[in-house]
């Protein structure tokens, strides 16, 4: 077990993406709430021309008791004690529409927040779900765990912390700074001009605080794959105890995230620091500066003590923008990291026809691939959002007649660069032909498997099945047309029926066929509640025989063409294995088989058996063909032998 090394990024770290683009990004899945996030925009008119007329009525009310020449002309003529009562009522009014629109507003932000979340979380899955085997090669489970949950629920709050409330806030600024420019320009004048350095300040910070966050998140994804590591392999930490090693590495890396959380702290404090000062500067200059009108006689008393209070709320904004920072600047690092999932391009994708096939007019694209019988495969958007499932009529089918057939056209693959493990394999199996694979460890035998599924593309040469090309085939057909039985049968969590569907459709009377066939039906029935008997995730309340036998159920009730045994019966004791292995030959009637077994003597009657060194096809023929030959399979016989 290893851990991952901080300098091993597994997701390429494409250019770092300016914010405007990543709130573009953002702006396609707020559209989908255009008329909730209208409602709200509208809603910040009146809270804002509420907060800035507010400091106008008290400098008014100043004024009245004065007696100042600026006080408005319909309360000069009232009795004092009438016009102070008239402006505590527009006061209460400013404060009644505050509280109220500021609540609903709130709510209503907070929603759409949520569901743009839930939205951006649903595509992330689904674009995950589809990228090739490879990502995952490259990618730790926990970081992409890490990304799924609290790097989304970090995104929801660029948007609705972030987003509307800098609307809200610029707003409020903007209608401050008129109300201002109305009563004294030269005041406003000055507090417009501070707001220049500050916000430079705040762009500085925000900038620093950016980056502190990236690596913290960085830092976040390791430790969490350190505890996914450590918990998916808790038996063996434990069996080879590894404990106190494993929790130095983990300490280690949580010594590291709390590092780069300090950085960001430290960061978040500096703005808000800087603001607390600016903003008393700011009332401090509106003394000194309407002090000297107020001495010369050039500014009443009730203007400045309205210029006090909008020297407040001028930086209030920008305060509250302080305090909004951090949720807006972890949200748009989690935007740059949930990006690069998002433009992971899905490497392996389903051809589609364009245009009519039938009047020969059609057109098909295919990425990266040579154009199979000099056609071009036009291929299915790989966005999430606009992931469509090309109808089955527009997609190449498979012949239903004479099926089965395998062909490998001089294929080549490689894992990583050049680093070849399958070399210029070319061979056919007919229909209702069963072919073993044999070979000593890491020879390609699962490799083979992996490209005629298609989880991974062949770097060189091709592939067909009934004489079609798998890249011109939709995956599902393909997977339709195969079933496939690994050494460790995987488990879901739910029940026994879900585990043999698998989320299709199917009749309890079909799924009990599909157990009986395989002789797992006694097994299934033993079980507390029989097919209802809900499986935990993994299938750790079933021994790996049992998770095997349903598996073999799974693959029965798809009653595919061609069916696919990767060491399948390995983990079955002798008893077991020889009890399921009538229902096995039953299940490979008639289809065409690749078994790959360590165990010779389970191959013995198969119709071929290819040997493999190295990815290179060096023997091919019955079992007493090779016994003849005397080769590698000879000598892997003749070792076996011994052993029992
Ligand atoms: N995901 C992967 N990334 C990189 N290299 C891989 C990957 N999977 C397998 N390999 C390499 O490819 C080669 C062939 O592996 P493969 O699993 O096909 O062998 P195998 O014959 O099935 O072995 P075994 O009998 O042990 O299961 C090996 O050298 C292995 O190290």
């Amino acid at each position: 077990m290893t851990i991952s090394a901080p300098g091993n990024q597994p997701i390429r770290h494409r250019r770092r993406q300016n914010d405007w683009r990543l709130f573009l990004r953002l702006v396609s899945y707020g559209r989908r709430h255009g008329r909730l996030l209208l409602v709200s925009t509208i809603l910040l008119v009146p809270v804002a021309i509420a907060n800035a007329v507010q400091p106008i009525l008290i400098g008014q009310a100043i004024s009245l008791i004065r007696k100042e020449p600026n006080t408005y002309d319909f309360l000069k003529n009232l009795p004092l004690g009438q016009g102070l009562q008239i402006l505590e009522g527009l006061l209460l009014l400013t404060v009644v529409v505050r509280l109220i629109f500021t609540g609903v507003q709130g709510y209503l932000v907070q929603k759409v927040g949520q569901q743009m979340t839930a939205d951006i979380r649903n595509d992330l899955f689904a674009h995950v779900t589809s990228l090739a085997v490879r990502f995952f090669d490259r990618t730790p489970v926990g970081k992409l765990i890490t990304r799924l949950t609290s790097d989304v629920e970090a995104l929801g709050d660029v948007f609705t912390t972030g987003a509307i409330g800098i609307i809200s806030d610029l707003f409020s600024m903007l209608v401050i700074l008129v109300l201002m420019f109305q009563q004294q320009w030269q005041l406003a004048l000055m507090l417009l001009l501070m707001l220049f350095p500050v916000t430079g300040l705040i762009i500085f910070f925000q900038q620093q605080y950016r980056k502190a966050n990236y690596k913290a998140r960085e830092e976040l994804s390791l430790l969490n794959s350190t505890l996914q590591e450590n918990i998916s392999g808790i038996n063996v930490v434990q069996m080879f105890r590894r404990e106190q090693f494993n929790a130095e590495l983990f300490r280690a890396t949580n010594l590291n995230y709390i590092r780069e959380v300090d950085r960001t702290i430290f960061h978040d404090s500096a703005v808000s620091a800087t603001l607390e000062w600016v903003a008393l500067v700011a009332v401090a200059g509106v003394l000194w500066l309407g002090g000297i009108f107020v001495l010369q006689e050039k500014l009443e008393f009730g203007v400045l003590a309205a210029f006090i209070l909008f020297a407040q709320r001028l930086f209030d904004p920008l305060r509250q923008f302080a305090e909004k920072f951090t949720a807006i600047q972890a949200g748009f690092t989690a935007v740059e990291r949930i990006s690069d999932i998002l433009d992971e391009p899905i490497e392996i994708r389903d051809p589609v026809w364009v245009g009519s096939r039938e009047q020969g007019a059609g057109s098909r694209e295919r990425q990266g691939g040579q154009g199979g019988q000099g056609s071009k495969l036009l291929t299915v958007n790989s966005q999430p959002s606009s992931r469509s499932v090309a109808p089955a009529s527009t997609v190449n089918q498979l012949p239903t007649t004479q099926v089965g057939e395998i062909r490998f056209e001089h294929v080549w693959f490689a894992y990583k660069n050049d680093d070849y493990v399958i070399k210029d394999l070319d061979f056919t199996i007919r229909p209702g032909e069963k072919i073993a694979l044999v070979g000593p460890t890491g020879a390609g035998k699962s490799s083979i498997i992996r490209l005629l599924c298609r989880l991974y593309e062949p770097s060189k040469g091709r592939i067909l099945v009934d004489g079609v090309d798998i890249r011109d085939i939709s995956q599902a057909e393909l997977r339709c047309r195969m079933g496939v039985i690994l050494q460790e049968g995987f488990i879901f969590a739910g029940d026994v029926k879900s585990n043999i569907t698998l989320g299709d459709t199917y009749t309890f009377d079909e799924i009990r066929a599909a157990a009986e066939n395989t002789n797992v039906a006694q097994f299934i029935e033993q079980l507390p509640q029989g097919y209802d008997t809900q499986l935990r995730e993994r299938g750790t309340n079933l021994s790996s025989g049992q998770k095997q036998l349903l598996a073999f159920a799974r693959a029965a009730i798809r009653n595919p063409h061609i069916l696919v045994l990767d060491e399948a019966t390995a983990s079955l004791d002798v008893g077991t294995e020889a009890y399921i292995q009538d229902a096995l030959e039953r299940l490979l009637e008639g289809r065409t088989a690749i078994i790959i077994a360590h165990r010779l003597s389970t191959i013995r009657n198969v119709d071929r058996i290819f040997v493999l060194k190295r990815g290179e096809l060096v023997e091919s023929g019955t079992h007493n063909e090779l016994l003849q030959l005397g080769g590698l399979y000879a000598g892997l016989h003749q070792l076996q032998m011994l052993g029992t």
